[in-house]
């Protein structure tokens, strides 16, 4: 079918959509922020500026932690050419306990963006299919998705840890194309970073970025997506 671009003269010829979760369907960075709070504070390690967050988030659990322990080591002062073994001597506690305090408080930070919903259904109402892929490890996806009303809309539902390499990776974009029987030529990329856009180049599928979600601080104009939208309600099934 037909997938317009709000008002760009943009016409995509597709059967399925791949959507990104974090920065794409939902606003998550409180949640990030919460649960890396309570595990430096577990380690005894000092504050993150919650700032810095959205700059490190894209990647999956592990490369945040990493992220996140050698800035916060870097601010107490702690030798460069040393940091490397400390970041590796702290990263398997920090995960154990992130990803518990993650559980515990998945999506209650966290909030819809404005259309998704709505674009969504209205996607679904239109024959298109969906699928969910996200870098965020499933164990903490499928909660979430169920918590702010968007399971039902998924045929398929894949975490960065679901295959052996994540986003920019296409491996997990071939895969969902795979698993819903479609061409990854037919299937909309729907995400908010450089991660989506590069594995959909990759893999072959046409991609559309959201304006508002993370890139790692970056805007996502320099990124070389097929179209930019504000809202997923501006994709409309002709
Ligand atoms: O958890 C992450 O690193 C980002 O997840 P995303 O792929 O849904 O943006
Ligand atoms: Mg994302």
């Amino acid at each position: 079918m037909q997938v317009t671009v709000g008002a760009q003269a943009l016409h995509l010829e597709v059967d399925a959509a791949i959507v990104d979760l974090d920065g794409t369907m939902v606003d998550t960075i409180g949640d990030f922020a919460e649960a890396i709070a309570r595990m430096l504070a577990d380690l005894q390690l000092p504050a993150l500026d919650a700032a810095l967050i959205e700059h490190m988030v894209g990647k999956g659990t592990e490369h945040l932690l990493r992220s996140v322990l050698a800035h916060v080591l870097a601010q107490a002062g702690h030798p460069q050419a040393a940091r490397p073994e400390a970041v590796a001597r702290l990263l398997p506690t920090a995960l154990a306990r992130y990803e518990q305090h993650y559980l515990a408080i998945n999506g209650q930070h966290s909030a819809l963006y404005a259309g998704v919903l709505e674009g969504l259904q209205a996607l679904r109402a239109g024959g298109l299919r969906l699928a969910c892929v996200t870098n965020k490890p499933l164990a903490f996806t499928r909660p979430l998705l169920a918590a702010k009303g968007l399971q039902g809309l998924f045929e398929q539902v894949f975490g960065g840890d679901s295959f052996a390499t994540k986003k920019p990776d296409p491996l997990p974009l071939l895969k969902t194309c795979e698993a819903l029987g479609t061409t990854p030529a037919r299937t909309l990329m729907l995400g908010d970073s450089s991660n989506d856009a590069q594995a959909a180049r990759a893999a072959g599928c046409p991609v559309v970025l959201v304006t508002y979600g993370y890139n790692h601080g970056q805007s996502v104009e320099a990124v070389g997506a097929d179209a930019l939208i504000d809202s997923i309600a501006q994709l409309r099934v002709v």
